[in-house]
């Protein structure tokens, strides 16, 4: 098999770090010559086993000079100002090109102030930066990983994409998505807008007279620079990290990994880098995954743009949109107080304790004062007082799912004239399988 191209040969040489004879080989990347970028069916680019792979090799050792993260963006940043001197350790140990091409991207840089940089967020200013260095091409130093990154068409199926672009068919598909994941593509909308708008904001205070925000930082290719973040950052702990969606990192080559539901590979951080070790041994062609975390298919297509079509063992039913319109004031009020308001789920196994207690309380007329209902939320009874009544209203829901996902399910076969809609629809036609799946297990488990 070959490698995918050359742009993965450039990648290659850039993150080996050997241009710079200052620098200790201790700062240098580590790829072990045990794997390879290949196209992979249904996946794209992911890492394949050249040869044999023992359990607990190091596959990938990625040093911090070549991770796009907060600190090494600010590090880049500020060298166009001069005004700017970095002392905290947490950016001594980052490598910046000596040398810089000075262009109008550049020039924007050295106008932002330290205290600017550090009210973004990760997002806000990785999707800048990004979004002015793919701008920027030769000239910047990302560009051997810049030029690695998916095309727009690889968010295709992501609802984000259908929301923003307004893409062909976009009302009807994304009223076709089942209620939780049109609130969970909602929210993903909310988080993109709210981080366009304010980087817009940030910078026309930076633009000269006749400049546009719109030339700097077109729609199209922010959104490509907030996906290309979104669905390949790895957590990492970030000094100035404000919130926890602020801890992460992009790391070239670690982000070709593709996901599977079970884990194959460990990651780990030191001051040397990012690390990948194997969790399993592999055989000469089989295909290396990391475990993106215990995510079901409706967070996976709308985070990242892709599902797991066939068993998906993290899948899970949100039938919080039939509840929720059932809870009386004083019962909204109670859940709210307690934190078991929204989010009533269930798997295969059977249903989660948040949708227990919300089917409890539903049959209490004053939660506040219910001994019973206290006897449950603390783990002293469990909850078998109230269960006659919560298995028929949950039969009754489940009964409501399925004749939802006999509406949709069909979209799994659709066949649409249009390839891409096509896709889309048969993603949606997936989801309601899944839902119908759940639905009908946890309804046999019941009778
Ligand atoms: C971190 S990147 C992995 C490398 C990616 N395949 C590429 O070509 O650059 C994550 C993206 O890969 C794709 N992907 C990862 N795991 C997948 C899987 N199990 N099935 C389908 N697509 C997957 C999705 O497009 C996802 O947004």
């Amino acid at each position: 098999m070959t490698a995918v191209d050359d742009r993965t040969n450039a990648l290659l040489e850039w993150i080996k770090n050997t241009q710079d004879e200052t620098l200790k080989p201790s700062t240098h990347s580590y790829i072990s010559p045990k794997i390879e970028v290949r196209e992979f069916p249904d996946s794209g680019r992911g890492i394949g086993a050249k040869e044999s792979i023992k359990r607990s090799e190091e596959l990938l050792r990625i040093p911090p000079s070549f991770l796009i993260n907060f600190n090494t963006v600010v590090c880049h940043i500020t060298k166009h100002n001069k005004n700017i001197k970095l002392k905290e350790p947490h950016y001594l140990n980052i490598y910046t090109p000596f040398n810089v091409q000075e262009d109008k991207f550049t020039k924007i840089y050295s106008k932002f102030s330290m205290n600017e940089l550090l009210e973004l967020t990760s997002f806000q200013l990785l999707s800048l930066y990004l979004t002015f260095e793919n701008q920027r091409g030769k000239k910047s130093f990302w560009q051997p990983f810049i030029n690695m990154l998916p095309d727009s068409s690889d968010f295709d199926l992501n609802p984000l994409i259908w929301k923003v672009l307004e893409v062909k068919h976009h009302d009807e598909l994304l009223k076709m998505l089942p209620t939780t994941t049109q609130s969970h593509t909602d929210k993903v909308y909310k988080r993109f807008i709210g981080d366009y708008d304010l980087v817009k904001e940030v910078l026309s205070e930076k633009l000269e007279d006749g400049d546009s925000v719109h030339s700097f930082l077109p729609l199209e290719l922010f959104l490509w620079a907030w996906m290309c973040i979104n669905s390949r950052c790895l957590y990492m702990t970030i000094p100035q990290g404000k919130t926890n969606a602020d801890n992460f990192t992009m790391a070239p080559y670690v982000d070709f990994l593709n996901h599977s539901c079970n884990d194959q590979c460990s990651i780990k951080i030191d001051v040397l880098g990012f690390h990948v070790q194997t969790t399993s041994s592999y055989t000469p062609g089989e295909q290396l995954f990391l475990s993106y975390g215990p995510h079901s298919n409706d967070f996976l297509l709308c985070e990242y743009g892709f599902i797991i079509p066939k068993d998906n063992k993290w899948n899970d039913l949100d039938i919080s949109s039939f509840i929720i319109p059932l809870l009386r004031p004083r019962q909204e009020e109670f859940l709210k107080e307690n934190d078991y308001y929204d989010n009533y789920t269930m798997t295969k196994d059977g249903l989660s304790f948040r949708t227990d207690v919300v089917l409890a309380v539903l049959q209490e007329d004053y939660p506040q004062t219910s001994r019973k209902l206290s006897a449950l939320l603390n783990g002293v009874s469990d909850g078998s007082a109230y269960r006659s009544h919560s298995n028929a209203l949950i039969k009754e829901i489940l009964h409501k799912v399925l004749h939802e996902s006999d509406k949709y399910k069909h979209l799994e076969f659709n066949d649409d004239n249009d390839e891409l809609t096509r896709a889309r629809k048969r993603t949606i036609g997936v989801l309601y399988k899944n839902r119908q799946e759940i639905a009908l297990a946890v309804l046999e488990e019941l009778d």
